[in-house]
C-alpha cells in the first residue's frame, strides 16, 4: 500500500509543528524519519495513523484520503506502535496481542483458529511467546515494547507506523526488530533516533528540522557529514559498513576520546 503525506501541515495553538510535508512510502518500502528532538517526527507520524488530523494537506492510502475512511477501515490499513501506548490494566500478553484483531472483529467474538494462529505468529516474530500468560504490567520496558509490536503485527495491516520502536530494546532485539521491519513486506514509516540503525534499515530517509523536510533520499545520499552537522550540530565521520556497505556514522567526543 502506498502512503502519501501530501503537503501536510499541523498547527496547534498558533504554532506550526509540521509545515508542508511531502513524503511518500511506496508499497513495501521502509521510510525512516530522523531529526533532532522536537523536529516534528512524532507529529508527522500521528497524522499517518490518524491520531491527528492535518491542519492542511492530507494523508493518502493508495490515493484514498485516510480521514475519509471509517475508523475500522483505517485501523485495518494502518497499525501503529507509538510512544504513548501503555496500558494501566493488567491484561496478559496474549490478551494485549489479541487486541490487534479488534478492527477485524464484529462485536466481542472469540478468536477463531486462524486469528489465534495470526497472534501466535506475531508473538513468535517478536520473541514474546514465552511471556503469553504474563501480565503486561510485570514486564520490562523492552518486553512490553515487543508486545506492542506483536499487537501491531497481529492487526495484519498493510502499513506499519512506528515511533522510536527501538526504545528500551537491547541490541539483539533492536537488530531483530529492524530486520523484521525490512523483511515484513509492509509499507513502513518509522521514526528513529539512531542514524546508524536508520541507515541499516531504511530504503529512504527523510530528515526533518523545525517541522520541515530538509533532505530525503537513500541513506548514503542523505547521511552526509555536512547534512548531519547542519541539522544535528554534530559532525560525524562517515564510513561504510565493511559487510553491507551501509553508511555508518562515528562521533568523536569534544576534547578527544579517551585513549
Ligand atoms: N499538542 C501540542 N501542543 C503544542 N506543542 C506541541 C504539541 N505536540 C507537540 N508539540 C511540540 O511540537 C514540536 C514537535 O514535537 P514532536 O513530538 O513531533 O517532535 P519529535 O521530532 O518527535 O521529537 P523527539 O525526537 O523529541 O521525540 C515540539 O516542539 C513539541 O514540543
Amino acid at each position: 500500500m502506498r502512503v502519501e503525506l501530501d503537503q501536510v501541515s499541523v498547527r496547534i495553538a498558533g504554532t506550526t509543528l509540521v509545515r508542508d510535508l511531502v513524503l511518500t512510502a511506496g508499497p513495501g518500502e521502509v521510510v525512516g524519519l530522523v531529526g533532532p528532538n522536537g523536529s516534528g517526527k512524532s507529529t508527522a507520524l500521528r497524522c499517518a495513523y490518524r491520531a491527528l488530523r492535518p491542519s492542511t494537506g492530507a494523508v493518502l492510502l493508495d490515493g484514498t484520503e485516510l480521514a475519509a475512511m471509517s475508523p475500522r477501515d483505517g485501523a485495518r490499513a494502518v497499525a501503529a506502535v507509538t510512544q504513548e501506548q501503555h496500558t494501566e490494566l493488567d491484561f496478559t500478553v496474549a490478551e494485549v496481542v489479541a487486541l490487534g484483531r479488534y478492527p477485524h472483529q464484529r462485536g466481542g467474538h472469540r478468536l477463531g483458529e486462524r486469528e489465534r494462529a495470526v497472534c501466535a505468529e506475531a508473538m513468535r516474530r517478536t520473541d514474546v511467546e514465552h511471556l503469553a500468560e504474563r501480565g503486561v504490567l510485570s514486564l520490562s520496558g523492552g518486553e512490553r515494547q515487543r508486545v506492542l509490536i506483536a499487537r501491531a503485527l497481529a492487526q495484519e495491516s498493510r502499513v506499519l507506523v512506528l515511533d522510536e520502536p527501538t526504545n528500551h530494546l537491547d541490541v539483539r532485539h533492536q537488530v531483530a526488530l529492524l530486520a523484521l521491519l525490512r523483511d515484513c513486506g509492509l509499507t513502513v514509516l518509522v521514526a528513529l533516533h539512531d542514524l546508524n540503525l536508520a541507515a541499516a534499515t531504511c530504503d529512504r530517509i527523510a530528515v526533518l528540522r523545525d517541522g520541515r523536510l530538509v533532505g530525503t533520499g537513500a541513506p548514503a545520499d542523505v547521511l552526509t557529514p555536512e547534512l548531519v552537522e547542519d541539522v544535528f550540530g554534530v559532525r560525524p565521520t562517515v564510513v561504510r559498513h565493511p559487510h553491507t556497505g551501509a553508511p555508518q556514522l562515528l562521533y568523536a567526543l569534544p576534547g578527544g576520546d579517551r585513549p
